[in-house]
């Protein structure tokens, strides 16, 4: 084992778990993580703990906005049990790398620990939902909270320039997620702490890229200033990021922890044994050795996170629509569904169609045995949120592509048959704009109205519309 990593191999005395007890030093502050949840801890956590100069590198992490799970791991030090949940049975690790954990809404202390000189990194897992971007990936001035923050913050770093000194201080109260991290940089840029690194870790393609021009366009609406030291000083990391780890049911899991370990653990998190982290851009205050912990730096990301997202998570997004349709609750039960499968493999022969140059087949058989994986339980209603902005991303650009191929795209048209079979049963939740009684008939006009939601070109083309009508007919149940 590398890093700082515990492996849990002596039987305690259900003690609670603290770093004395544990005998686990505290690395210095120097990543910061917004979005803490379970996969940043079953990921970047652990890759952190796991590198070869871990000592080095503690993680400050603050959740989404609930203070709950702030409070339960203060309590322990900022150290959880990691169950590595493989078929065969479950391995148990105590990850230290989070020093300390803080509510998202604080956003004193979030900004604090951004414009700290020590902060290298800013990682984040705040969802595809957290961006609030509009279909075209840019920030959704629409949306109210957006718009908010934009109001809120012109007149706080208007009134920051004024008083023009490195100290002042403006109270400011972001909603946002990107208006947070804004109202942070701008606190680095006054106290000249220097080049920061962002790193996003959600499931968006390009996801560097996105939040980068997201960032770029709101500061230039609210700060001149900070947006040219933006460009001089901010870089930002693309990463495609794999580890199945589910939402879990913490009070039944703790006890096994307890009884495996002897700790107390009030936080632990459930996780598969794959892992894979693939990252591309610069770090112009250093990072941890990542690498000895499995990850990879590449200069071009795009092959690898399309791998990943069209294939594992395109899949996971239709088998979470049309599964449960068939009664299915969980992954690894839907999978074993030969109506499922067969949706499944017809979606990744045209994703490999579109993926020239990388071979396949292992990263397939792996899939399928993740998915099985019969001891971890990922709910399909959880992975069902937000299923349009999923198809849009992850099955719409194979669809295009092959279709600009002069082929069918018949592995995409029956998935997006399978979507729409699920979102007019009520398992995916209609598109914004339409309305689920009209949806929930599933005639012709209805699925019409669908396809128009997820693209235009796909509902202009004839005959893909025409494959998705007969691939639905195949699929409806009689
Ligand atoms: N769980 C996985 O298997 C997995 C794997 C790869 C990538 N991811 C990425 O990580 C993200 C988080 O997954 P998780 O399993 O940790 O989920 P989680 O529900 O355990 O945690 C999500 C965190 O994001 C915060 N959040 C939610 N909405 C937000 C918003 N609008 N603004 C700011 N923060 C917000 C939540 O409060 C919480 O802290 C996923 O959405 C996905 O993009 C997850
Ligand atoms: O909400 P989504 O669709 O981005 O993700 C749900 C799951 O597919 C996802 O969490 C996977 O388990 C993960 O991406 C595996 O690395």
């Amino acid at each position: 084992m590398t890093g700082l990593a515990h492996e849990i191999v002596s039987h305690a005395t259900g003690r609670r778990l603290t770093r004395e007890a544990a005998g686990l030093p505290t690395p210095p502050e120097r990543i910061v993580h917004l979005g803490l949840g379970a996969f940043h801890r079953a990921h970047q956590a652990w890759y952190t703990a796991h590198a070869s100069d871990a000592a080095d590198w503690g993680i400050v992490a603050f959740t989404g906005r609930s203070r709950d799970l702030a409070d339960r791991l203060t309590a322990q030090d900022g150290l959880y049990t990691l169950v590595e949940r493989g078929a065969e049975g479950d391995r148990f690790e105590v990850v230290p790398s989070i020093v300390r954990v803080e509510a998202g809404d604080d956003v004193p202390a979030f900004t604090a620990a951004v414009a700290d000189p020590m902060t290298a990194i800013l990682t984040l897992t705040i969802t595809e939902a957290g961006y609030r971007l509009a279909a075209d990936g840019t920030p959704n001035l629409a949306d109210p909270a957006v718009a908010s923050d934009v109001a809120l913050l012109r007149p706080a770093f208007g009134a920051l320039a004024e008083a023009g000194a490195m100290q002042a201080e403006v109270e400011a109260h972001p909603a946002t997620a990107l208006g947070r991290i804004l109202f942070a940089l701008d606190a680095r840029r006054r106290g000249g702490a220097g080049p920061i690194a962002l790193v996003s870790c959600d499931n968006l393609p390009d996801n560097g890229g996105l939040l980068r021009r997201a960032l770029a366009e709101l500061a230039g609406l609210v700060s001149s200033e900070l947006g040219s030291w933006f460009a001089e000083s901010v870089a930002v990391v693309s990463t495609s990021v794999d580890r199945i780890t589910p939402a879990i049911d913490v009070e039944s899991e703790s006890a096994p922890v307890t009884e495996a370990s002897g700790w107390r653990d009030a936080a632990p998190v459930v996780t598969e044994p794959f892992s894979d982290w693939v990252l591309s851009g610069a770090f112009p205050a250093g990072r941890p050795e990542w690498e000895a912990a499995g990850a990879r730096f590449v200069d071009d990301l795009e092959p690898w996170e399309n791998r990943k997202l069209w294939m594992l998570n395109g899949a996971h997004t239709v088998l979470a629509a049309f599964g449960q349709t068939r009664g299915h609750a969980l992954v690894s039960t839907a999978i074993e569904d030969q109506a499922c499968r067969r949706l499944v493999e017809a979606l990744w022969d045209d994703d490999a169609r579109q993926l020239p140059g990388l071979d396949l087949a292992e990263y397939r058989a792996s899939l399928l045995e993740r998915f099985r994986n019969p001891r971890i339980e990922h709910r399909l209603s959880q992975i069902a949120q937000d299923s349009t902005t999923k198809v849009r991303l992850r099955i719409v650009p194979v669809a295009l592509g092959e279709r600009a191929a002069g082929r069918s795209a018949g592995g995409c048209a029956s998935a997006i048959a399978a979507w729409m079979l699920g979102v007019g049963q009520g398992f995916a939740p209609t598109p914004r704009g339409l309305e689920a009684a009209a949806i929930a008939s599933l005639e012709a006009s209805a699925r019409h109205a669908l396809l128009c939601a997820l693209d235009e070109r796909l509902a202009a083309d004839e005959p893909f519309a025409a494959r998705v009508a007969s691939e639905f007919a195949v699929l409806e149940p009689s």
